[in-house]
């Protein structure tokens, strides 16, 4: 059954005697079990920093300024798969404008919301709970909005104003993608257009997602999102003054604890096929807190659709002699993961060879 007559976990966190999470968001106690093996408690995260990418001097240093953040990047994407951007130019007027207008998207009246349930991924706008009551057996404590804005842009009409920002916000998102990429390929040891020809991203796909995960009464049973990779190259995240989101690095999971005005980016399924493993998509989950409701905004950036992704021979010649994953069309990939449970990296094992 589709999530059409599931409530929103807003309206279900909004009842005042709402004390005990309804069963069927209490996540498998066995999957629970076995995060808590490799679960630090955060304590992990000083000797294990977040790498800090200043793009202001990627894009405009000098050239030996230059050469050092390229070096950082390429090291981040290799040895942790994900850090944050600082001086990335998007004004922060625009980034909380953007987070004000999703917060009163949720707002807005559940039949304005309902015009936008159960849909497909590429579908123009949806909106709805969990991630597809249809492929999942627990529910998780997360509503969400997602809209394709890229190549065509896509917005829901209320509320007003929300289309003008999101236009704005999205397009300099975009900005910084492109030239991330250009210093990721450089780290590489490619021209640095390389991954914008190779990957067509004038006519990228970029999702633009958020999720609303309330207070929970009992956070440690719920679970806003579950381990996951995203498809795509890199995901853009942002978010209110909340902190949930935590990556999987070295079997351990560490806290995202993102400075306020960086973005946190990480690495995606189809970059990890380009660079064919050299840098790996990274596993991460949402969990939840029983004080205040976060807003994350997760903004995966591909490749176009048509674009069949598969190692780049150029490396392949740089020394590492074979193809480790088959190429496959990304429009195809997105289909696979449509109809997969969200889970891990076990689409990409797909593509394995
Ligand atoms: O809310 C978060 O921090 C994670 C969001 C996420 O992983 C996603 O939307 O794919
Ligand atoms: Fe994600």
């Amino acid at each position: 059954m589709a999530a059409l007559n599931v409530r929103s976990v807003k309206t279900v966190a909004e009842n005042p005697n709402l004390t005990h999470i309804p069963p069927m968001y209490a996540f498998q106690t066995l999957s629970r079990s076995v995060d808590q093996k490799i679960s630090g408690d955060g304590a992990g995260e000083d000797e294990d920093p977040i790498p800090i990418i200043d793009l202001s001097l990627l894009t405009s240093g000098a050239h030996d300024q230059r050469s050092a953040v390229m070096q950082d990047l390429g090291n981040s994407c290799q040895e942790k798969g994900y850090f944050m951007v600082i001086n990335h130019g998007i004004d922060e007027g625009l980034m909380n404008k953007m987070i004000d207008s999703c917060s009163q998207f949720f707002d807005l009246e559940q039949e304005e919301k309902r015009q936008y349930e159960g849909k497909h991924t590429l579908d123009p706008i949806s909106y709805g709970t969990s991630v597809d009551a249809s492929v999942t057996e627990v529910f998780f404590w997360r509503d969400y909005l997602r809209v394709l804005v890229h190549p065509e842009f896509h917005s829901p009409t209320k509320p007003s104003g929300f289309s003008e920002v999101l236009a704005e916000f999205t397009k300099a998102v975009r900005r910084v993608v492109r030239d991330l990429l250009g210093g990721i390929s450089e780290s590489l040891g490619l021209d640095s257009c390389y991954i914008d020809r190779a990957m067509d991203l004038e006519s990228s796909l970029q999702l633009f997602g958020v999720n609303l995960y309330p207070p929970c009464p009992q956070p440690e049973l719920a679970m806003g999102l579950p381990p996951h990779t995203d498809h795509g190259l890199l995901t853009v995240l942002m978010q209110n003054a909340v902190n949930g989101l935590q990556v999987q690095h070295k079997g351990k999971w560490v806290d995202a604890n993102i400075i306020s005005g960086a973005l946190f980016v990480n690495i995606g399924d189809h970059l990890e096929v380009l660079t064919n493993g050299k840098y790996k998509s990274v596993v991460h989950r949402a969990v939840v807190n029983n004080k205040s409701t976060r807003i994350s905004i997760a903004m995966p950036h591909g490749p176009s659709l048509d674009t069949v992704v598969s190692p780049a021979a150029e490396l392949l010649e740089n020394g590492c002699p074979r193809a480790n994953y088959t190429g496959m069309k990304y429009k195809d990939y997105l289909e696979i993961q449509h109809k997969s449970k969200l889970r891990g990296k076990t689409r990409l094992d797909l593509l394995k060879i």
